[in-house]
């Protein structure tokens, strides 16, 4: 028996924020050395934080993690304990996303990460190059402050393992974890028992799941410890979202894990036996494979991790293993979005939000997403947690030495939390009373203002300067006026919400003053058909449900309804989607005016972005899944969904940032980088016209 306490841990680090980012990892180390550990892995980039983003260039940058780097090492705290790192690392002019491994204040090796995140929402090798000499070691030239704190002058830099005398140990980065040819494979060959993944790792919907299992398959076919450690929270770039959730697994076991969404930085232990990775290696089939694999420099660490045979105390008991329960998609959209918005609200220094409340189902989204923060918070202040209660009373401006303690999340959220109906002479009494009724449920500060007036302003300009009043089409005006008129109601909004956002703390006399910021409440889908007015309420500060779907967003509100609590969301479910900005006569549903449904407009945002299908290919596999359409229905689709996507596409680019949840993402900014001006897409369209009439032909339907 060979036992090991190993711990891991999710960290709230923050781009540049040094002396904060030190103490959560002197604090983890401490947590970490109460529980007995013996080794503690912490995230990707930890000493910088993951997102330095164009800062990593910076040589000051550089230079600054080396010394924050240098002070850890230093602190007497992080004796008697392995610990594992992560920070830029300069070597031969080239900068590498390295890990410090580091122990009773000696470094034993710089490892470097070998195969870079550079998709979707990352961009890994604009800032770092990977170490591709992958069994290979140089010598690293300490810097001035790390001499001093280690006394050495020249350390390892490269992909080693550290052989500790009664085990040994291996990282890998993030990424590498999700590639086909992990270094974990030939690690484990090697026979190197413990595994350590230090990741900067997001959250989206439904991915959770991806993650574990990659983990659990990989150490259950090739047996080991795996420690994953993952940031927790925003980090200085919102639209990654870190999800925690970092975890400790021996043979396809999960024996420790922290939160997905969470607050707080967590650190977590187990207790597991080595031997059991000895056994678990035994077959004859690894065997003859692992003679084969080719050897990883070893670094001596001259000290033992685990205590065995006599040295065993019989009172430590063995981690037990733990069911993981992975929330629905529901309940990730109460948190994730929720602990984003808190992070994001602590990190701005702003003083709450608000929201222009339709009585539709997506601002209302937004608002249980917000109540859904507060009881987050609440249940924070509940538990003592210090940061989260100092948070509170700074962004609610309480006066210093304020003993202010809410529990109950209706509280926090008056103080926060402004929700406004903005009626117009095309608001129904239906959508002012579900805003009213939403209100009172969340305890959100709520009032109306009627945009008549400011309406008025613009139109009667405009009957001055041009001599004719715009009309509505049902009134006879013509397309171009039916569609100014949506627009300037769908603006004064934006203009009167960001007039309230800045002066309410005043209203309500809240001495410090200070901002609230304007809440979005665009989907994925709207943004994809561009079904909305560029520069209205779309146009906020941020944007909680920016990239979640029209139907997830639905689920989310009937989940809500017992799961928060709130009755008074299945008037919203029942309610047509309808954007009351022409006069009640002419209005027609959103499904019906964009000529999509909502259903459709998720399948062709998933077939575009993560199927990476053009027109054509979107064509070929529709007709397979529309069954019920002709081809020339199908095609029809295709073609209105790529034609708004084309005319649409300027709109993304001024997206307001959101929270990215979804892989198809329409993100201009970041996520999905397409161009701006599109020509007709005749080529493709032609192609899926010879289809259609040739299908039409063979059944005998073709039109003239
Ligand atoms: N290629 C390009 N690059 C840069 N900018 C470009 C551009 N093409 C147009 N533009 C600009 O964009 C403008 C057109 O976009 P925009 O002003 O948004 O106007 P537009 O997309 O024409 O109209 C808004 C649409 O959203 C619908 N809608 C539905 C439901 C609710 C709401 C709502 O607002 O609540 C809106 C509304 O029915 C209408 O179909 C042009 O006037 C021009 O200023
Ligand atoms: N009467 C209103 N009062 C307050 N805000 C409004 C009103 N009408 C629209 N808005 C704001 O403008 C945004 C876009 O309006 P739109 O009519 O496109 O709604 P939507 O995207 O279907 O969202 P919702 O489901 O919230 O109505 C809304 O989400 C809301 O924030
Ligand atoms: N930082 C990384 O290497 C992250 C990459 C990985 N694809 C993820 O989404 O988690």
């Amino acid at each position: 028996m060979r036992l090991i306490t190993v711990s891991t841990c999710s960290l709230q680090q923050w781009s540049l924020a040094w002396e904060e980012n030190r103490r959560r990892i002197v604090n983890a180390v401490s947590t970490a050395k109460e529980q007995g550990s013996s080794l503690l892995v912490t995230p990707e980039l930890s000493v910088s934080g993951y997102s330095c983003e164009d800062h990593f260039l910076e040589p000051e940058t550089q230079d600054i993690a080396l010394e924050v780097l240098a002070t850890i090492i230093a602190d007497d705290v992080c004796e008697d304990i392995l610990i594992d790192v992560g920070l830029p690392i300069l070597h031969h002019g080239v900068l590498f996303n390295a890990r410090c491994l580091f122990k009773d204040h000696k470094i034993l090796l710089f490892r470097c990460k070998q195969d870079l995140a550079n998709d979707d929402l990352f961009r890994e090798t604009r800032w770092f190059a990977p170490w591709d000499r992958s069994r290979q070691n140089e010598k690293y030239v300490l810097s001035k402050e790390l001499r001093a704190a280690t006394g050495q002058d020249r350390v390892p830099i490269g992909a080693s393992c550290i052989e500790a005398d009664d085990c040994s140990l291996a990282a890998e980065s993030c990424e590498e974890l999700f590639t086909p040819k992990s270094p974990h494979i030939s690690m484990g060959l090697n026979g190197i028992e413990i595994l350590t993944n230090s990741s900067g790792s997001h959250h989206s919907l439904r991915k959770l799941d991806t993650r574990i299992e990659l983990i659990v398959n990989a150490t259950k076919k090739n047996g080991g410890v795996y420690i994953y450690s993952n940031q927790i929270g925003i980090d200085g770039q919102p639209r990654m979202m870190f999800d925690g959730s970092s975890m400790i697994v021996i043979n396809g076991e999960v024996k420790a894990l922290t939160s997905q969404f969470s607050l707080s930085d967590e650190t977590v232990s187990a207790v597991v036996d080595l031997d059991e990775v000895t056994s678990h290696r035994s077959g004859s089939a690894r065997r003859m494979q692992a003679i084969k694999e080719p050897l990883y420099p070893g670094i001596p660490l001259n000290a033992s991790l685990t205590s065995k045979g006599e040295d065993i105390d019989p009172s430590i008991k063995l981690s037990p293993s733990i069911e993981v329960i992975y929330l629905a998609p529901e309940a990730e959209i109460a948190l994730g979005p929720a602990a984003w918005l808190w992070s994001y609200l602590v990190k701005s220094r702003q003083s709450g939000f608000f929201l222009p409340l339709s009585g539709g189902i997506d601002s209302a989204s937004t608002a249980v997403i917000v109540y859904s923060m507060c009881r987050m918070v609440a249940q924070n202040v509940k538990d003592g947690n210090e940061d989260v209660i100092k948070d509170l009373r700074r962004t609610c401006g309480e006066a210093d030495g304020s003993n202010w303690l809410p529990e109950d999340p209706k509280e926090i959220c008056n103080r926060l939390f402004h929700t406004c109906y903005m009626g117009s002479e095309n608001s129904s009494k239906e959508t002012r009373d579900r805003s009213q009724k939403l209100a009172e449920s969340i305890g959100s500060f709520h009032f109306n203002a009627d945009i008549d007036l400011i309406v008025a302003g613009f139109t009667t300009l405009f009957r001055k300067l041009w001599g004719f009043d715009l009309r509505y089409k049902v009134n006879g005006g013509k397309d171009a006026e039916n569609i100014a008129l949506q627009n300037i109601q769908a603006r004064s909004r934006m203009v009167l919400s960001y007039l309230f956002a800045q002066t309410l703390t005043l209203v309500r006399k809240r001495s410090s003053g200070g901002t609230l910021l304007v809440l979005g409440s665009a989907n994925v889908d709207e943004t994809l058909r561009g079904y909305y007015t560029k520069y209205d309420c779309s146009s906020a500060d941020v944007n909680p449900i920016a990239s979640i779907s029209k139907l997830d967003l639905r689920r989310f509100i009937k989940w809500a309804i017992t799961n928060l609590e709130l009755p008074v969301l299945t008037n919203f479910l029942s309610a047509t989607p309808v954007a009351e900005l022409v006069p009640l006569a002419a209005e027609m549903t959103d499904e019906q005016d964009m000529g999509l449904s909502y259903e459709e407009l998720s399948i062709f945002g998933r077939l575009r972005r993560i199927e990476r299908l053009g027109p054509f290919g979107m064509f070929q596999k529709c007709l397979v899944l529309f069954q019920d359409m002709t081809p020339r229905q199908v095609f029809e689709k295709v073609r209105r969904f790529n034609h708004y996507y084309g005319i649409n596409r300027h709109k993304t680019e001024t997206l307001t940032i959101g929270y990215h949840a979804e892989a198809y993402s329409p993100d201009s900014n970041r996520h999905d980088l397409r161009p701006i001006l599109y020509p007709t897409l005749t080529w493709a369209y032609n192609k899926c016209w010879n289809v259609v009439e040739r299908l039409e032909k063979a059944a005998g339907t073709e039109k003239p």
